[in-house]
């Protein structure tokens, strides 16, 4: 931590020491419930801000949490009236542990059918959560048994704590959620998350399974958000619709939004003032309270989508980081290693075999029975005209389970793939890909971005951040060509179109590829730089990568390739020594404009 951020920590550990001094009961029993609502703007930030899953229904765990102290401590008439209150300890601690796990396990269930699923996006689990959450108010409601009704559980408060306790109880329980929170979005493992929310596909292709990233964050969110529900039920002894309904849940966003996604310190801020406001606002006018909220989510969502607060502090982050410059991540070469051979064993033999390969988007049939190998040690390239079905050919071979006919087989030494591999199965096995338009991490700098790639689809760590990410002296040579020497810290959304191509093609090299798919790398390249990543493509041929190159420059093709493939209308019409290119009328009629005949 710079100088100035312990400095700032240190007179807020202070006014939050002293503030309840200053006030009566009533504020402290108000900044105790703002500093549960900070945790719960903390976690929602975790799961919204910086995994990218939108969780409308975010009150609903935090309400399962209050519920289940209430129904530990109290016992109900069969007409959902409280009759009596068990006040020991251990019901606090049973209400509480019940209510976390269920949160957790219902969290986990949604999340997987709402995120597992091919076709599933953003809309499911907005739909989804939104859905849930207002069902629970109306099952809750309708539900006497459940203690609901008009009045709910009350009275169970846990009596031996005063409001003064309380109020440092949760502005600990605040200080340590945002500790936390802070070193994990820092870590490495912050780094995969923002990769999974800026660019999933990207991520999966990198050998990471997006979808248990995100399975993860927002079942820990839920954990976390239930344990303040339960807190705010035991220091306030009430437990009722309000807690998980759509209001709160509504409440819960405008923290983040109003304090600024992916920013921890910015929802925090957030949810005590907002929280604060609306409780004093609310005593008077408690409709035109809810129709500021609403109005302020909407300007905020429209006009400063970064939020007031968290750009504030992105400011200040900036302005010190003048002073006291950030650590960045410093990118070098491993070491060489002398044991192991240049080439590497088992140049010529097939890693994919890929066999009578059908595949269609709807009723058009895109890939017509394609045959071919991939091979160790061999620069092959597939041309074709546009639409021939390139690209898709590469999207079939890295994620098997695109619903397609025929058969692809990994020959992947040490890795055993089942009949459907998913993407980031096969991308741990070995086989790396290149988009066709770059594929980066907006929100990562090229090093984090590295980083990500050389792990290969290793979890890691959630409280590490390395310094250094060391790369194959192939990544070094690619970074020196596509111009990102000496911009290992600059955000990818900030680099231009061909230092994006570059970074992509570094990227699928940094993690150790046995097969490496590069659709159009050299597109936006001069011939200068072009000549050089061709001389980086047969490096990596001579250490025995097999290299699949779509091209376009059919000079260049000429030039590196040892084997090309013509595709044309989904079908391998040619498949030989580069020559083949040469002598192929559908590849003179695409390119050079001669008609077929
Ligand atoms: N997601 C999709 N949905 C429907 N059709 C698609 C989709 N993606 C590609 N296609 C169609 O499939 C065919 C093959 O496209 P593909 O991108 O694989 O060709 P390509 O050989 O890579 O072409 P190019 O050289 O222009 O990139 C085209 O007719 C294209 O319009």
């Amino acid at each position: 931590m710079s100088r100035p951020v312990v400095v700032a920590t240190a007179a807020a550990a202070v006014v939050v020491l002293v503030a309840p001094y200053l006030t009566g009961t009533y504020y402290q029993q108000l900044l105790a419930q703002a500093f549960l609502y900070a945790i719960v703007a903390v976690s929602l930030d975790f799961v919204w801000g910086y995994a990218g899953v939108p969780d409308l229904g975010h009150a609903l765990w935090f309400g399962i949490g209050a519920l289940s102290v209430g129904h530990a401590t109290t016992v109900l008439s069969d007409v959902g009236l409280v009759t009596e209150v068990h006040g020991s300890f251990g019901r606090y601690a049973l209400g509480t542990l019940t209510g976390v796990v269920a949160a957790t396990a219902l969290a986990a269930i949604v999340a997987r059918l709402c995120l597992s699923s091919r076709r599933s996006n953003d809309f499911y689990i907005v739909v989804v959560t939104l859905a849930l959450a207002t069902a629970a108010v109306t099952v809750y409601d309708q539900t006497p048994a459940l203690g609901g009704g008009e009045n709910g559980l009350f009275g169970f408060n846990l009596q031996d704590v005063t409001p003064l306790g309380w109020y440092y109880i949760t502005a600990a329980l605040l200080a340590v959620t945002v500790a936390v929170a802070l070193v994990v979005v820092r870590s490495d493992f912050g780094l995969l998350m923002r990769a999974v929310r800026d660019n999933a596909p990207r991520a999966r292709y990198l050998g990471y399974n997006d979808v248990n990233v995100k399975i993860g964050v927002f079942t820990a969110g839920a954990a976390v958000t239930a344990l303040a529900g339960a807190v705010f039920a035991m220091m306030t002894g009430v437990a009722n619709d309000g807690q998980f309904g759509f209001t709160l849940a509504t409440s819960m966003l405008v923290w983040v939004a109003v304090g600024g996604r992916a920013t921890i310190v910015g929802p925090m801020i957030g949810a005590i003032v907002m929280s604060l406001a609306g409780a004093k606002l609310n005593e008077h006018f408690p409709a035109q309270w809810t129709i500021i909220e609403g109005a302020l989510l909407i300007a905020v969502v429209v006009f400063v989508p970064g939020g007031l607060i968290g750009p504030l502090v992105r400011l200040a982050g900036r302005l010190l980081s003048r002073r006291y410059p950030p650590r960045g991540r410093a990118v070098v070469a491993a070491p060489a290693r002398p044991d192991r051979p240049a080439r590497e064993p088992g140049g010529g033999r097939p890693l994919i075999r890929i066999r009578d390969l059908v595949f269609g988007y709807g009723s058009l049939r895109v890939l017509d029975g394609v045959t071919l190998d991939v091979v160790a040690g061999e620069l092959l390239c597939v041309v074709g005209p546009n639409g021939a079905g390139k690209s898709t050919l590469t999207s079939v071979v890295t994620d098997r389970r695109l619903r397609s006919q025929g058969d692809v087989e990994y020959l992947l030494p040490g890795h055993r793939l089942g009949d459907r591999p998913a993407a980031h199965q096969i991308a741990r096995a070995g086989v790396g890909r290149k988009f066709q338009i770059p594929s980066v991490f907006a929100s990562l700098t090229v090093a984090e971005a590295l980083l990500l790639a050389g792990r290969r689809g290793a979890p890691p760590s959630p409280w590490r951040r390395s310094a250094t990410v060391e790369v194959a002296p192939a990544v070094v040579d690619i970074v020196r060509i596509a111009g990102l020497d000496g911009r290992a810290d600059t955000l990818s959304s900030d680099l231009s179109h061909g230092l994006r191509q570059g970074l992509e093609v570094a990227m699928a090299v940094a993690a150790r590829p046995r097969v490496i798919i590069l659709d159009e790398p050299t597109a936006g390249l001069t011939a200068h730089e072009r000549h050089d990543i061709g001389q980086v493509l047969e490096h990596l041929r001579d250490i025995g990568i097999a290299v699949v190159l779509i091209e376009h420059d059919l000079d260049f093709v000429i030039r590196v390739s040892d084997r090309v493939v013509v595709l044309h209308g989904g079908r391998v019409i040619e498949d030989g020594p580069p020559e083949t290119v040469r002598g192929s009328e559908v590849v003179r009629s695409a390119y050079l404009g001669t008609a077929v005949r």
